[in-house]
């Protein structure tokens, strides 16, 4: 990897939002449903280097991997390849640029012409760019097939006659064919056995090498990202929540976010040496994101209230409580919701958030299944115990008002009143980070991490910058 003064790829500010405004009552309101699916995105690319983009399914991996290309328009921002702009590129431009930059996709099957020939496959962009003709073109789709691990002899044979892993390698030959400087690789290996991925990934390892290329490497496996990359982007909600080198976002500091993802890898990573943390409650809807750090809604770090005197992990304990009222149609569920509603995150899982039949449940029988089944069969004093067990909590809160306030929450929710309880804890366990959008900073060299514990001039026990003044709102998206 070298240090060219302007990277390969420099992209800023990126924004893809898609229109979803559906049907006539949204037209009849004049309601407008944006998915902001990419929200301002900025990286470099520099010269032989792999950036991984990593983070769970629907984050906006594939959209950004596709704006970065124009394969879909973006809203906003630049993505300058040497220099030049893209989004300000003629189509006849841009159909040129793409000799440079070429894109992998993750379903070979489905992004192969089922109807032409691998050798066809290989040659389209040849013959889309006026590349060669004739026998030179022959040459090089044989040449092209070598290169990729692939019998040249079976140029004439269609898609569907290969396995997942040659499929693959064809989709790789046919970027290769124009000769590029950058790829786009979206998800490449994850559609294929564990035994194919490593050899596709030595494939593209070995490529680089021979070709000098470099890679922007999309996958929502952790332990892939780590294998190929030289940098690494986490991307949550549209937005990158950490960049650095990869041993540095391997190894504390990490993005709470991070840190889950990390913590959730099944087999323990010999760089992790942090405490398991688990994630509470479903990734929102790009539609609404939410105000301040978009992953306050989950975090376990979340940064406790200015006018608490309650330790942090209590006052994220009532926090917890708080948000899984303000989610819980009634106390039945309060509980009974945990399983489906709380993931941990796994390496490697994309299944799909909305179906919550087949969200990975907790496997351990919780004690609390009382509350969920009928919270009236517990008397008052036995309900509120096991509020606190469930979440957590002393049996007094170690500071007088924090106490009243809870205990008239679990009055409330005693008396199925979980609105009111619900707005109890919100009004008085208010974190910073409901508020305050962190831009990225700086943790190490080239390291940078996007949540208001990185400031410097932010003390997390007090709540206040060194001033004083509290996190104020912003709407501003710098983060990554
Ligand atoms: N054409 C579209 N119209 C509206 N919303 C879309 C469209 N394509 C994607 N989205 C939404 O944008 C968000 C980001 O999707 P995207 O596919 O980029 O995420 P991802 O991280 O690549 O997910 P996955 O790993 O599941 O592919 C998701 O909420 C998705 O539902």
């Amino acid at each position: 990897m070298s240090d060219s003064v302007e990277p390969v790829l420099r992209v800023e500010g990126l924004k893809t939002h898609y229109d979803s405004t559906d049907g006539f009552l949204d037209r009849l309101l004049g309601r407008s449903r944006r998915v902001r699916a990419v929200d301002g995105v900025d990286f470099e690319l520099r010269e032989g280097e792999t950036l991984g983009v990593v983070g769970e399914s629907g984050c906006g991996k594939t959209t950004l991997a596709r704006s970065v290309l124009r394969l879909i328009e973006p809203t906003a921002g630049s993505v300058y390849h040497r220099g030049e702009d893209l989004t300000t590129l003629s189509s006849a431009e841009l159909r040129d640029r793409r000799t440079d930059l070429q894109y992998v996709f993750q379903d070979p099957l489905s992004s192969l012409n089922p109807r032409l020939t691998a050798g066809d496959v290989v040659a389209e962009p040849l013959d889309v760019h006026g590349l060669a003709t004739g026998s030179e073109r022959d040459e090089r789709v044989r040449e092209l097939l070598e290169t990729v691990g692939l019998n040249p002899n079976h140029a004439g044979r269609y898609p569907h006659e290969f396995s997942g892993g040659q499929r693959q390698r064809l989709g790789i030959a046919r970027a290769l064919a124009v000769d590029p400087e950058v790829i786009v690789c979206d998800e490449p290996v994850s559609a294929l056995d564990a035994s194919v991925q490593a050899q596709i990934l030595n494939l593209l390892a070995d490529l680089q090498e021979d070709f000098g290329l470099s890679y922007v490497f999309i996958a929502h496996d952790l332990r892939v990202v780590e294998h190929v990359s030289d940098r690494v982007a986490v991307m949550y909600l549209g937005e990158f929540v950490e960049r650095g080198p990869t041993d540095a976002v391997f190894e504390p500091p990490h993005h709470p976010y991070t840190e889950a993802l990390l913590s959730a890898i099944p087999e323990p990573d010999p760089l992790w040496d942090g405490d398991g943390i688990r994630l509470t409650g479903t990734v929102p809807s790009p539609i609404d994101p939410p105000d301040g750090c978009r992953f306050h809604t989950r975090c376990p770090r979340l940064v406790p209230g200015a006018d608490s005197d309650l330790p942090a992990n209590v006052w994220r304990s009532v926090a917890a409580l708080a948000r899984r009222a303000a989610n819980a149609d009634d106390v039945t569920s309060l509980t009974a919701t945990r399983g489906a509603d709380d993931r941990t995150i796994r390496a490697g899982d994309s299944t799909p958030r909305t179906d919550p039949a087949t969200r990975p449940r907790d496997p351990t029988p919780r004690p609390d299944a009382v509350i969920g089944r009928d919270p009236t069969e517990a008397s008052r004093e036995t309900f509120g115990g096991l509020v606190r067990e469930e979440f957590d909590l002393p049996e007094t809160l170690p500071d007088a008002g924090a106490e009243e306030t809870l205990g008239e929450a679990i009055d409330a929710l005693y008396d199925d009143r979980i609105g009111t309880a619900a707005a109890l804890l919100e009004s008085a366990f208010t974190s910073p980070c409901e508020r305050h959008h962190p831009p990225e900073y700086g943790v190490g060299s080239d390291h940078g991490i996007a949540c208001l514990r990185y400031d410097d001039g932010f003390d997390e026990e007090a709540g206040t910058f060194e001033d004083g003044s509290e996190p104020a709102g912003s709407s501003d998206s710098t983060a990554g």
